[in-house]
């Protein structure tokens, strides 16, 4: 059942049955969720699935893909892993995912640590958290503008440090749309200049849904393509304001054509 809104009793049942079967099913008792975007692939694993096990003596679960708004998913389905891994006990969500930057500095390639994001869908009424408040989750109104854990996002930069990662390990502001379809220059412009450094179609959501429910959030981005529109247009600005000065000054130096005009009609 598609539908953008708010969870139903259904949803909430849903929630309930699958914490139990995946309990059931598995001794790890994990403390991190990592969701898999199209940057990081699980060979082998269909989309959209989760796996959980030990990495780096470390219990985590693993989501393979993840729900996209634009396949037609509702909200509540594209936040409800999260709430899942909520229920199993998780205290931390790493968010990965692909996306088209729009920094000028950052070249393809570069792994963005995201240090905050802009919910374009959210503005429009599109969140996952509108609706009736389900309390066991989290509070009515949470906050946001520490959605990111600046712990984690530091000891990532200590690492990439240590990785000498450095020239290619940046920080910066990720904005979600709705997709499917990838930006006109018009709003890359636009997004740009609303100070976002990278755009894609996910994460956003999943994010608000772990911040409601005091998950703490780790995010990696990865740069697959570069939206090349410049805004810098100090050359050009000079440029058109010395052909600005030169069409005032060539009009005033005319415009005893106008009056001639005038006077012989
Ligand atoms: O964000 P993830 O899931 O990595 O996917 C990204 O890749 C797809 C576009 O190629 C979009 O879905 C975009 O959001
Ligand atoms: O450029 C992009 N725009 C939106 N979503 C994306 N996902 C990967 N790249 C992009």
């Amino acid at each position: 059942h598609y539908h953008l809104g708010t969870c139903s009793e259904k949803d909430i049942e849903d929630y309930n049955q699958m914490t139990e079967w995946l309990l059931s099913r598995t001794r790890h008792r994990p403390k991190i969720a990592v969701v898999c975007g199209s940057s990081l692939d699980i060979p082998y694993f269909p989309v959209s699935t989760g796996v959980s096990g030990i990495l780096k003596g470390k219990s985590c679960v693993f989501m393979q893909g993840r729900f996209h708004l634009y396949e037609g998913y509702s909200l509540c389905k594209v936040t409800f892993p999260v709430g899942i891994f909520k229920l199993l006990g998780v205290e931390t969500l790493i968010v990965t995912n692909a996306s088209g930057g729009l920094c000028q500095d950052f070249k393809v390639g570069d792994i963005m640590l995201i240090k905050d994001h802009i919910n374009v869908p959210g503005f429009a009424g599109q969140h996952p958290l509108c609706g009736p408040n389900d309390e066991r989750f989290g509070i009515r109104i949470p906050c946001m503008s520490d959605a990111y854990s600046k712990d984690l996002r530091k000891l990532a930069l200590d690492i990439s440090h240590e990785l000498d990662y450095t020239n290619f390990v940046r920080e910066g502001v990720y904005c979600m749309v709705s997709g499917p379809n990838f930006e006109t220059i018009a709003e890359t412009r636009m997004l740009q200049v609303l100070g976002c450094d990278s755009v894609g179609m996910s994460t956003v959501l999943e994010v608000a849904g772990a911040k409601h429910c005091g998950l703490r959030v780790f995010g990696l981005s990865l740069i697959l393509l570069l939206y090349i529109v410049s805004l810098d247009y100090s050359r050009e600005e000079k440029m058109r304001a010395e052909h600005l000065q030169m069409m005032l000054n060539t009009l005033i130096a005319r415009s005893h054509q106008l009056d001639e005009g005038i006077n012989v009609n």
